[in-house]
């Protein structure tokens, strides 16, 4: 199958690297100027891996789009309305199937990111998510892991799942997007409370950190109309080793040097997911400690420290 890449960042480059992998012919695009691409033209490496030959390379968007039956996107969050906008100018979209490798929410308004591609694109096209852990420094290694793929369309579903599952990546069909994709984006906040208390000396807190970030994302699904069990998967917990205790995880190391007062400089996709989590909070009236305290930290100057020690001192309640 012709698959392309959108995004040649850290995860759209691996996604390329998989892909072709799995047995499929993959060209990675990078827009004009990146600088990314750039490096990957000169020496077909990066940070994380070496390219095959065979993958090809390309700025031309146009040509990536058309050349595809399955697209691959993976740019930051942020950054998908403007760039879904950007596709919907090109010719031969109908029909096309779409995977978002991204974890996020649009920050103003909560939306989910296959809700703002299909509000930029239309119904004609399919869309769907392809999240769980997973760090290119690990798959590079020839460690496995577990991940998920899911959308609206079951045979879409399917479909995806047969073409790239491989002894690297045992893929489960997802069958709740709602939930998959609010645990994607929000297993980064959690990431960000780790680091925060791994910066702290607090990393002992991280257990409960998981019990009681899971339950509060959970109820933020149910209350969005999603499974709350999907909480417990791939998405989310399924990720927080990745995320809460993984060296390479960017939020985890974004939280820390956060509390440390050092400027990260790489893309924490949970910094914007913590803003998309305070109007989904207001939106559906479900309480979110754990993300209101982060939000509190990053955007309003709060004592960190003081901050999530106070999560503690919140009156007794039972545990579910
Ligand atoms: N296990 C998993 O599923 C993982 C998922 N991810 C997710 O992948 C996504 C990307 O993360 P990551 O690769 O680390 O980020 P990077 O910052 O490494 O890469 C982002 C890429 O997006 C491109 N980009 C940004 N804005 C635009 C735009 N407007 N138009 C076109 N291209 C754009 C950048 O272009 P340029 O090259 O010009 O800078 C860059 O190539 C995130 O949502 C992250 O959560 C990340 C790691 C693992
Ligand atoms: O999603 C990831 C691991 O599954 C990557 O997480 P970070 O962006 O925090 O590195």
């Amino acid at each position: 199958m012709n698959v392309s890449v959108l995004g040649c960042g850290r995860w759209g480059t691996f996604i390329a690297w998989y892909v072709n992998k799995a047995g499929h012919d993959v060209t990675l695009w990078g827009r004009q100027g990146s600088k990314n691409l750039q490096v990957l033209m000169d020496s077909r490496k990066n940070d994380y891996l070496t390219l095959p030959d065979e993958i090809e390379l390309s700025h031309s968007l146009e040509n990536a789009v058309t050349s595809a039956e399955v697209i691959i996107i993976s740019i930051s969050a942020q950054q998908l309305r403007s760039f879904a906008k950007q596709l919907s100018q090109l010719n031969e979209i109908e029909g096309k199937t779409f995977i978002l490798c991204m974890k996020g929410l649009e920050a103003d308004s909560g939306k989910r990111l296959t809700q703002v591609f299909s509000e930029e694109l239309g119904k004609s096209t399919n869309v769907a998510v392809w999240v769980g852990p997973g760090h290119v420094q690990d798959f590079v290694n020839h460690i496995p892991n577990c991940m998920v793929i899911s959308s609206e369309n079951i045979e879409i579903t399917k479909k995806i799942v047969q073409a790239f599952n491989s002894d690297l990546i045992r893929f489960y069909y997802g069958q709740d997007l709602i939930g998959n994709e609010i645990g994607a984006a929000t297993k980064n906040v959690m990431g960000i409370a780790a680091g925060m208390l791994d910066g702290l000396n607090y990393s002992s807190l991280k257990g409960s950190l998981m019990a009681r970030g899971t339950r509060e994302i959970s109820r933020l699904v149910r209350a969005m109309g999603g499974n709350d069990l999907t909480i417990y998967g791939l998405s989310h917990l399924g990720d927080y080793e990745a995320t809460l205790f993984s060296l390479h995880s960017h939020n985890r190391k974004f939280g820390q040097m956060f509390v440390q007062g050092e400027d990260f400089g790489k893309l924490a996709e949970g910094v914007s997911t913590v803003k998309a989590l305070k109007e989904l909070s207001a939106q559906y009236h479900v309480e979110l400690p754990i993300s209101d305290a982060i939000y509190e930290i990053l955007f309003e100057n709060k004592d960190a420290k003081k901050t999530l020690e106070d999560l503690i001192l919140r009156p007794v309640k039972f545990e579910f």
